[in-house]
């Protein structure tokens, strides 16, 4: 699936009858960069299904290759088969890009302190901005050399290891991704590692997915730290995109239909599975059992008071629900989204408010008040998640337009796609 088709602009078309449908959106993007890392640090060849192909997968393939991992690809079987490499006997300088990846930076950067020679990661202008201070001083206290070429804290930067101590402090409050990083290169590091967190942790289920992926491959990790020791090669199945479900499951909330996602039960690893408590809070009839979820909408949306801290990747799906509420939704929690893709609640704001709704930013969250949005144009910042948010005001309102609906490529290509499927027919 590629974005190549969509035009520059997209226009969208109200529902013409509640959607009742079913669908398994791709890979979840956060496991499959987690298990694509694990396996090319592991001794054998893993065989990866249900693996997510975007944009910001395909950084973590190009990446761990250029680690000397053996990657095969299978895209139309979602497979992946990885053979591992060990980083500590690499000798020649590598360069790694993670495009707009976050997860791709943060998690590669101390697997690159584990080598004993120079590593330059960077990425585009986008995770250029984005911060890495954080994991700068870690590495450093840890024993790495880190050049830092252009500003204090951010990309392009290069590491030279291996680190030598192993223990560290961290803050956690600007992301939870600097510590998921620390924790996959720990079992190489020679002590193990334990980190010592200086501020409350943000994105807190992202870090026992860590762990429970890490434990998937052999390694033991308790979420601060590991002992030394060695991944295990592994089959490894990856669930669907709990974030990339909530646009589905909010659609049908916003619409008063049905929709099954299906491959998200109550196993899943994902933390984002919890935006369909905050559906079922706002009045949505939610149901779930061990293969999905399903939300029916009610035809009544409450306005909720809600900290989202441990899933902020749904705020801007609930902004859009919040539109359709009947008083007002107050988000908190999540100052720390002003450091993703684009400044999250200043863009989702501004955008609302380009369609006449009543909508305010505060430090830690926002403010939305129900109401009609007007025709508009959006702009999506480059972010995929302020696209696919947005597109949901186009389910009930005439007049919608997605400027740049291209962006979506960074974790799910086919969106718009699986978006028209799943609320065409009743
Ligand atoms: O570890 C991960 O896979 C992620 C952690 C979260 O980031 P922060 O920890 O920066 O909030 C989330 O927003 C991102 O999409 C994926
Ligand atoms: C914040 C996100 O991604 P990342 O930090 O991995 O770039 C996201 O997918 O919403």
């Amino acid at each position: 699936m590629s974005t190549a088709s969509l035009p520059p602009v997209l226009a969208l078309s109200p529902v013409e009858q509640p959607p009742d449908a079913t669908l398994r959106p791709p890979g979840s993007k956060s496991i499959t960069n987690r298990a694509l890392l694990c396996a090319a640090l592991a001794e054998g060849t893993s065989t990866l299904t249900g693996v997510l192909f975007a944009d910001d997968t395909r950084a973590m393939l190009g990446a761990i290759t250029a680690l000397g991992a053996e990657v095969e690809v299978d895209e139309a079987a979602t497979t992946v088969k990885v053979r591992g490499t060990d980083p500590r006997t690499a000798s020649g300088p590598v360069t790694l890009y993670a495009n707009q990846s976050g997860t791709t930076a943060r998690f590669l950067l101390p697997t690159l302190a584990l080598r004993p020679a120079r590593g330059v990661l960077d990425g585009d202008a986008q995770l250029r901005a984005r911060p890495f201070g954080p994991l700068v001083e870690a590495l450093r206290a840890l024993g790495a050399q880190v050049e830092e070429p252009a500003e204090a804290g951010r990309l392009p930067l290069a590491v030279t290891g291996p680190v030598h101590r192993g223990r560290v402090p961290l803050p956690g409050h600007l992301s939870s991704q600097f510590l998921s990083g620390l924790l996959m290169a720990a079992p190489l590091m020679p002590q193990g590692l334990a980190v010592e967190l200086t501020s409350a942790l943000v994105s807190v289920p992202y870090v026992t997915m860590t762990a429970a992926v890490m434990s998937a491959f052999g390694v033991d990790a308790d979420g601060l730290g590991a002992a030394p020791g060695r991944y295990r090669a592994a089959e490894y199945a990856i669930e669907p995109d709990a974030s990339a479900a909530s646009y589905f499951l909010a659609a049908a909330a916003i619409t008063g239909g049905r929709i099954t996602v299906a491959g998200l039960g109550a196993a899943s690893l994902q933390g984002d599975v919890r935006f369909a408590d905050v559906l079922e809070r706002m009045g949505a009839r939610v149901s779930r059992d061990a293969d999905g979820i399903t939300v029916t909408g009610t035809g009544t949306l409450r306005g909720v008071d809600v900290d989202m801290a441990d899933i902020s990747d749904t705020a801007q799906t609930l902004a859009a629900v919040a539109v359709h509420a009947d008083g007002p939704t107050r988000v908190r929690g999540i100052g720390f989204i002003r450091h993703k893709e684009t400044d999250r609640l200043a863009a989702v704001v501004t955008e609302l408010r380009r369609a006449g709704i009543d909508a305010q930013e505060h430090d830690d969250g926002f403010t939305i008040n129900p109401g009609a949005p007007a025709p508009t144009r959006f702009a999506t910042y480059g972010d995929h998640r302020m696209a696919m948010s947005l597109s949901l005001l186009g389910l009930r309102s005439a007049g919608i337009e997605i400027d740049d609906p291209r962006c979506v490529a960074k974790t799910y290509p086919g969106f718009f796609a699986d978006l028209s499927r799943a609320t065409a027919r009743a």
